[in-house]
């Protein structure tokens, strides 16, 4: 088992949909990824913050490049803990999985009296996520090993619909099986994840539902059809207490300069 530092709580960095690619001047509607990537990362560094674990949870290449997730690797260097990476829509999970490495790719690791469960709900050619039969065994298998353990889940697609027509519509599609397991298990304490671009922080009985804003575009919330939000990248914070006691929060970059096409109908 992974030891945290002693005496203090768990800290965990959650960064998501940083959509990198091949090209350095690689842009979503207008917005250079890697420099907002950079924003986020000195973001944190500025509010010193030192985490004991990273979870990175998809989209982490717009191209799915061995280049671009080669810019995730030398960008996480900049800590000195482990970084969990699972896929999204856009990566393609094999080119990931050789990037990830063995540290990188586990999709099970038990640290600071937490267990984090990592599941692909990528569906390759597909916006909208789905969990194989394998990744539900797993799943059940992982939670039914350690009742004794709280419990984060991480996956890229949301397994609730989140009061957006157009992202109810690619989110993940058997939220039923995955619910039917975790209803089953007590010790779940969160379900993390990515792919909305925006925060978002619910209650399922004793389960905290949360989801953060990209570290690149974000998507304006309650919007009926594609929309983006003038806000900046951003990232979000754990403190994981070993008795399933947390605190989080989200913060956004505060010196990142940036001009979004509000205009755009997609991409
Ligand atoms: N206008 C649109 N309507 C529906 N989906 C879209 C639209 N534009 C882009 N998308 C897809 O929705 C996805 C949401 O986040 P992703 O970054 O995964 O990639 C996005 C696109 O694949």
């Amino acid at each position: 088992m992974t030891q945290s530092k002693p005496n203090r709580p768990l800290q965990v960095l959650q960064l998501t949909d940083p959509h990198l690619m091949a090209d350095p001047h690689g842009e979503l509607l207008g917005v250079n990824t890697r420099d907002s990537l950079d924003a986020v990362i000195a973001q944190v560094q500025v509010d010193g913050r030192e985490p004991d674990l990273i979870l990175a949870t998809g989209d982490l290449a717009q191209d799915s490049s061995a280049e671009a997730y080669q810019v995730l690797t030398d960008r996480l260097a900049q800590f000195a803990c482990p970084a969990l990476w699972l896929p999204g829509n856009h990566d393609d999970a094999v080119v990931l999985g050789h990037a990830a490495g063995a540290v990188g790719g586990q999709k099970q690791l038990v640290m600071g009296g937490w267990q984090f469960l990592l599941l692909d709900s990528s569906v390759p050619g597909h916006v909208h996520g789905e969990l194989s039969d394998r990744e539900l065994a797993f799943l059940e298998r992982a939670l039914a090993r350690s009742p004794e353990l709280p419990t984060m889940i991480a996956l890229h697609h949301h397994p609730v619909d989140v009061g957006s027509r157009w992202m109810d519509n690619i989110g993940l599609r058997n939220r039923d099986a995955f619910w039917a397991i975790v209803d089953r298990f007590p010790q779940v304490r969160v379900v993390l994840w990515g792919h909305i671009h925006q925060p978002l922080d619910q209650q399922r009985g004793d389960v905290r539902l949360l989801a953060s804003p990209s570290t690149c575009i974000q998507f304006a919330a309650g919007s009926a059809d594609f929309a983006v939000a003038d806000l900046a990248p951003g990232y979000r914070w754990f403190e994981l207490h070993p008795d399933g006691a947390l605190a989080t929060d989200v913060v956004r970059a505060e010196n990142f300069e940036f001009s979004i096409d509000l205009d755009s109908t997609g991409y």
